[in-house]
């Protein structure tokens, strides 16, 4: 078995991302994000990429929501891209880690001062009353913070650290192309896997 260099999978996901960003009409960095809880069910939602290397795939979120509860508590989770225009998906296994305090302070500060609020604002997946609510804790928060908005503790980044990488496109007759990246230690290895 060719146990392949530790970039072999990341050139692909470079060109094919690059493809995405020119040719898909929105959000070609939207990713389904999926995670289990306790008992093994799945749940499912899309975030953001905000950067990628050959560590790993991030997005940004609330560390108290579902999604966040679930990966604290189990770390295995799987991302899937699909760029409809270009008739690719792309699937990434792998694990989560935070990222540190400095990348995930950095990124915030890019970040509208609406969504800078919001982040403080919202209770990200717990039961909201009213819309009213939402409205005055996000008052609230523009008052307390008048200049620069910090990165609320509970808001930060996650990084997947990808275990296996599919790349699938789709060809005529549902003969479609599956290639799969597989990781051995410091390598990969790679094959083909049937439609
Ligand atoms: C295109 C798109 C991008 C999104 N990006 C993010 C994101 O990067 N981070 C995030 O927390 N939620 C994002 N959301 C909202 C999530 O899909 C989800 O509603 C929210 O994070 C709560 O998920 P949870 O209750 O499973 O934790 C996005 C939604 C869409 C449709
Ligand atoms: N958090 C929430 C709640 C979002 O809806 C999104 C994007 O839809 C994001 C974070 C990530 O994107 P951004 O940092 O660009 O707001």
């Amino acid at each position: 078995m060719t146990i392949l260099p530790h970039n072999a999978p990341f050139t692909r996901f470079a060109d094919w991302f690059a493809e995405a960003q020119a040719s898909e009409p929105n959000d070609p960095n939207a990713m389904a994000l999926a995670t289990a809880d306790a008992d093994g069910a799945p749940s499912l939602r899309v975030v953001l990429l905000k950067a990628w290397d050959e560590r790993g795939f991030v997005f940004y979120t609330n560390l108290t929501s579902q999604k966040g509860r679930e990966i604290a508590a189990n770390p295995r989770v799987h991302l899937n891209f699909h760029w409809k225009s270009l008739q690719r998906q792309v699937r990434i296994g792998g694990t989560a880690a935070l990222v540190i305090e400095a990348e995930a302070d950095a990124y915030f500060a890019t970040r509208p001062r609406e969504s800078q609020l919001g982040a403080w604002a919202s209770l990200q997946s717990a039961p909201l009353p009213d819309r009213a609510t939402f409205e005055a804790r996000l008052a609230d928060y523009d008052r307390q913070f008048p200049d620069v908005v910090p990165r609320p503790p509970h808001w930060s980044g996650w990084r997947v650290m990808p275990a296996r990488i599919e790349y699938w496109q789709a060809r005529d007759g549902r003969w479609h192309e599956r290639e799969a990246y597989l990781r051995a230690g410091d390598g990969w290895t790679h094959g083909l896997v049937y439609p």
